[in-house]
């Protein structure tokens, strides 16, 4: 999604920052491993494959992930990500670096986001369903980015969902969210989880309260975040 904000920015003050061509790269590679080490979950949590062959299979990935060298810390935003407002390639719904994100796409609407995805046996909850806390989990992202490009980047205070079908599985979802109101730093969101077959039944909704933290606070949460204003001007991606 290309939505640039207007205001904050990310600083790079633990790691040297790649050029445009460097971060395509890096953005690039950090993709394939996700979707490779997606790929790896949903067959970790469909095989039928016999103990031995388990235990094989689980020594070769400690072979593999004692190859990912370096350790971001708690709160350092990557050098790839743009936040608030642009890409997050770790993020856990849209990050395509996340091997726990399905992950979802999201684009902007006259008046809101769109995304869409499909939920595999990874989110399962009832046997052939989603989970109702990734279905939780879809809209909030999605509510945040209805705010984020209502030009408020927001967290969340407050979330009421309805759960109204169960969520199938291996299906395309569309996920819609659009900004109801603001009133000072608070924004009222709604959202919805559909098919993409049949976008007239709601099978899940929900009603989310946002608040915008004030410039100080947001830099007392978000340490690497520059100053409103900041130079390097804040070119949100998208994810
Ligand atoms: C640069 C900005 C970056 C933004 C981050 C983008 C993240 C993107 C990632 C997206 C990830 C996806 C999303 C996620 O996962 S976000 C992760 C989950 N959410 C959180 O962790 C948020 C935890 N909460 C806080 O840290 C603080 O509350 C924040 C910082 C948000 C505001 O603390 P602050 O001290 O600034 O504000 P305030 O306490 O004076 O309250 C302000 C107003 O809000 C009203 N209020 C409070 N609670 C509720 C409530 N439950 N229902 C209705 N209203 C409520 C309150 O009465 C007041 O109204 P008024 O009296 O003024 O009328």
């Amino acid at each position: 999604m290309n939505s640039p904000l207007p205001h904050h920015s990310a600083t790079r003050t633990t790691a040297e920052q790649p050029d445009e061509e460097g971060v395509h790269r890096q953005r690039t590679a950090i993709a394939a491993l996700g979707h490779e080490v997606r790929a790896l979950v949903d067959a970790t949590v469909r095989t039928t494959a016999a103990p031995d062959a388990l235990l094989r299979v689980a020594e070769g990935v400690r072979g593999l992930a004692a190859q990912l060298t370096g350790r971001r810390a708690r709160a350092e935003i990557p050098v790839v990500d743009e936040f608030p407002g642009g890409a997050r390639m770790y993020s856990p719904v849209t990050g395509t670096g996340s091997p726990l994100a399905p992950p979802l796409k999201v684009t902007r609407l006259d008046g809101g986001v769109a995304g869409t995805c499909a939920l595999g046996l990874a989110h399962e909850g009832p046997p052939g369903y989603g989970h109702g806390g990734i279905s939780a989990m879809l809209l909030d992202e999605s509510m945040g980015w209805a705010c984020a490009t209502a030009g408020m980047p927001g967290m969340t205070v407050s979330l009421q969902m309805r759960y109204q079908r169960p969520v199938p599985l291996e299906a395309r979802l569309r996920v819609l969210a659009h900004v109801t109101g603001t009133e000072g730093r608070k924004v009222y969101v709604a959202g919805s989880i559909t098919t993409e077959e049949d976008p007239s039944t709601v099978l899940a909704a929900a009603e989310g309260v946002f608040v915008s933290p004030d410039p100080e606070h947001a830099r007392a949460l978000f340490p690497g975040l520059r100053a409103p204003g900041g130079s390097d001007g804040g070119t949100a991606v998208g994810r």
